[in-house]
């Protein structure tokens, strides 16, 4: 089988080295490889299959297209353009997916090829396709994640090595985890996007990742690290969703989760999906979401399953759009920080309104865990807080069970 390649970073230089590794036994052949600056590259394998001209790719009568350069523009031109000229694709890009999945699942449809993309979720962990295929048999519930692996890095380092947040995103650049542009990574985007893929799958609807409730990891400081510790949890960057009549609840966003809960022992660049399924109940996957050979090794899968012809029909990308509810229309409990000169205003509005809440702190500024019967009973307490002019900065951080 020919297979051109466009990219030769963490994910290609990975798939490229299992492709190497397993060349006795596989007939795959590099036929060329994409890359922006041949200079770069000197000295390494396949060094002669190197171009700049993505016009030679198309020269050279390919089974299937590699796409792992990242990005939307041009990687959605050239893997629309592989499509229509019936070459299968394979793509570790769930920024394409979760943008344009619609389109391109259907391109490749209507062009009687595949486009598969098992490494755009979880990295190395075999997660879509068991659920695409083994799970057929559910309706699922409810997913809830760790889903990048960039940022459950950096909040690993900066619980057990006390990193601050700069140093641990700048090793996991280096590592090769990080997205091109590592706001991707720290902003929630890239996982969002993630549980957009994933949520569409398995609930047979299309969910956008901008519908999602969305927040990123930058606020995260020493301070929620230690009150973390205090109340044996840690913090991690959470994508969860349920589907109940019909409708989507989903968010992406930094929680506290109780340290003996699965969630809480993914460490380092580790992924984790929970899936809940009417019919098999709770089922994990856990393993490296990122990273060069973890991530080429789910590249390497999809390729082997076009050669093998092991291809599945995938319709809910282009299935109709479902309301997202952002807030969590559930009992919970969450980590209030206050910077305030008014505790004792804030004291009494709490004692009025909450059903309980425990103190943390209330010397420098007031750290309470409260305890509510929904979110937006705590976001009314916290309005009224802001209103009465007690407080101009509250952070809140969620606690999950
Ligand atoms: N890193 C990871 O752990 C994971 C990454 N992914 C996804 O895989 C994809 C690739 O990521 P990663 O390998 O980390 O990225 P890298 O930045 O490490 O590598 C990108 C490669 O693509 C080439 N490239 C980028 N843009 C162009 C372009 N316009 N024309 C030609 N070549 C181009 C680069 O060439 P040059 O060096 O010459 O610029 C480089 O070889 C992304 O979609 C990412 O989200 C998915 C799961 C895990
Ligand atoms: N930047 C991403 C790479 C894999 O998808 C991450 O950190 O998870």
């Amino acid at each position: 089988m020919r297979i051109g390649i466009l990219g030769y970073g963490t994910v290609g230089s990975g798939l490229i080295d299992i492709i190497d590794k397993n060349k006795d036994k596989k007939n795959i052949e590099i036929v060329s490889i994409l890359v922006r600056d041949k200079s770069k590259y000197e000295g390494i394998n396949h060094y002669d299959k190197l171009t700049t001209d993505i016009e030679e790719i198309f020269s050279k009568n390919l089974d299937v297209l590699v796409e792992v350069m990242g990005g939307l523009y041009p990687s959605l031109e050239y893997i629309k353009r592989a499509l229509k000229s019936k070459i299968n694709v394979v793509t570790a890009n769930k920024d394409l997916l979760a943008e344009s999945g619609d389109e391109l699942l259907k391109l490749a449809k209507d062009n009687n090829v595949s486009i598969k993309f098992e490494a755009s979720v979880g990295g190395g962990i075999p997660v879509l396709k068991p659920l695409i295929e083994s799970l057929e048999g559910n309706n699922i519930n409810s997913i809830c994640a760790i889903l990048n692996g960039t940022t459950n890095f950096i909040l690993s380092k900066m619980y057990n090595e006390g990193l601050s947040y700069n140093e641990a995103l700048k090793q996991a650049q280096e590592l090769g985890f990080a997205e091109a542009n590592p706001d991707s990574d720290v902003l929630g985007y890239d996982a969002a996007r993630k549980l957009s893929i994933l949520s569409t799958l398995a609930y047979d609807n299309r969910v956008y990742w901008k519908d999602l409730y969305l927040e990123g990891i930058t606020n995260i400081d020493e301070k929620d690290i230690e009150y973390a510790k205090k109340l044996n949890c840690k913090i991690k960057l959470v994508g969860q969703s349920k589907y109940e009549d019909n409708k989507v609840s989903g968010f992406v966003r930094p929680v506290l989760v109780g340290s003996n809960s699965i969630l809480a022992n993914i460490e380092n660049e580790f992924n984790a999906v929970v899936l809940n399924g009417d019919s098999v109940g709770e089922v994990s996957f856990v393993g490296k979401g990122a990273g060069k050979l973890a991530t080429g090794s789910a590249v390497y899968g999809d390729v082997m399953d076009i050669l093998n012809n092991r291809i599945s029909s995938i319709d809910s990308f282009t299935k109709e759009k479902v309301d997202v509810n952002k807030v969590l229309d559930e009992n919970c409990s969450a980590l209030l920080r206050f910077k305030s000169n008014h505790k004792d205003e804030i004291f009494s509005v709490l004692k009025e309104k909450i059903k309980n809440y425990d103190i943390l702190n209330e010397d420098e500024e007031l750290a309470v865990l409260v305890y509510a019967n929904s979110e937006i009973e705590i976001n009314d307490i916290l309005s009224e807080i802001q209103n009465k002019g007690y407080c101009s900065q509250v952070n809140k951080l969620i606690k999950i069970n």
